[in-house]
């Protein structure tokens, strides 16, 4: 096995990592007095099966959907129909019986460029907050899901690139992703995504392997540098931990 981050719950499979991972969103649902709930959806292919589970049969009378506001961490800048559009893959995970309602559901604009949706979104965040500065004692989000791209990229902060140096803004434009697909993207910033009650990184497969060994060995990848005010978890199956 190879070593993993700290905080690491080791799961037999992607399933499994998919299954912990709604557990615990249900159980933020229910162990939490707050009448709202915001969570912030990673993208990319790993969390779809999370986002399916929510939505069947066993889980979706469990999830107060009521009470839950849905952001996104990232996204890829094409058409909210494009096959690429992380939009298009979380509704399409939770089928056509549309849980969420629309007002509930935070898109990132990606029809006017980079620059302007990151503006927009940013503008939707501090709405929602209700200020423009991030108070440590009241986190932006109280779930953040993360992914891990095989470049140590997490949300669309890549490694090398400007966005990850970024300390004042919420949301920025990627003009160049580090990493197929080579399209523009918009990012949630690291002391967006600090600002939360806890943060779930969801890590399955062999194809994430030499990553996870790259950050145990203490390399300069993105994901390294998120942090949260409250909970820090690596939901890793055995085929990513060699295990
Ligand atoms: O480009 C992206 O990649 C990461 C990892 O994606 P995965 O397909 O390996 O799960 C993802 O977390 C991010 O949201 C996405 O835009």
């Amino acid at each position: 096995m190879i070593p993993l981050p700290e905080n690491t719950k080791l799961l037999p499979d992607a399933e499994a990592t998919a299954r912990e991972a709604a557990e615990r969103l249900l159980a933020l649902c229910v162990n939490d007095g707050s009448e709202r709930l915001s969570v912030c959806l990673s993208g990319g292919s790993t969390p779809k099966r999370l986002y399916q589970l929510l939505a069947s049969r066993e889980f979706l009378g469990r999830v107060l959907w009521r009470k839950i506001d849905w952001f996104f961490g990232d996204d890829r800048v094409v058409p909210w129909d494009d096959p690429l559009s992380n939009v298009r893959m979380v509704r399409e995970a939770f089928g056509s019986g549309e849980p969420v309602s629309a007002s509930r559901f935070h898109f990132i604009l990606t029809e006017k460029g980079a620059e302007a949706g990151a503006r927009a979104y940013e503008a939707t965040l501090r709405g929602h907050y209700g200020a423009d500065r991030l108070d440590p004692r009241r986190p932006l989000f109280d779930l953040v899901l993360l992914g891990l791209g095989t470049d140590g990229h997490t949300a669309s902060l890549f490694p090398g690139k400007p966005e990850t140096k970024e300390r004042d803004a919420w949301a920025v434009a990627v003009p160049e992703a580090g990493m197929e697909p080579f399209v523009p993207r918009i990012s949630l910033t690291f002391p967006a995504l600090a600002s939360s009650r806890e943060v779930l990184f969801l890590v399955n497969g062999k194809g994430k392997r030499e990553t996870l060994r790259r950050l145990a060995e203490g390399e300069d990848l993105p994901a390294r540098h998120v942090t949260s005010q409250g909970r820090l978890t690596w939901l890793i199956d055995r085929d990513a931990a060699d295990a």
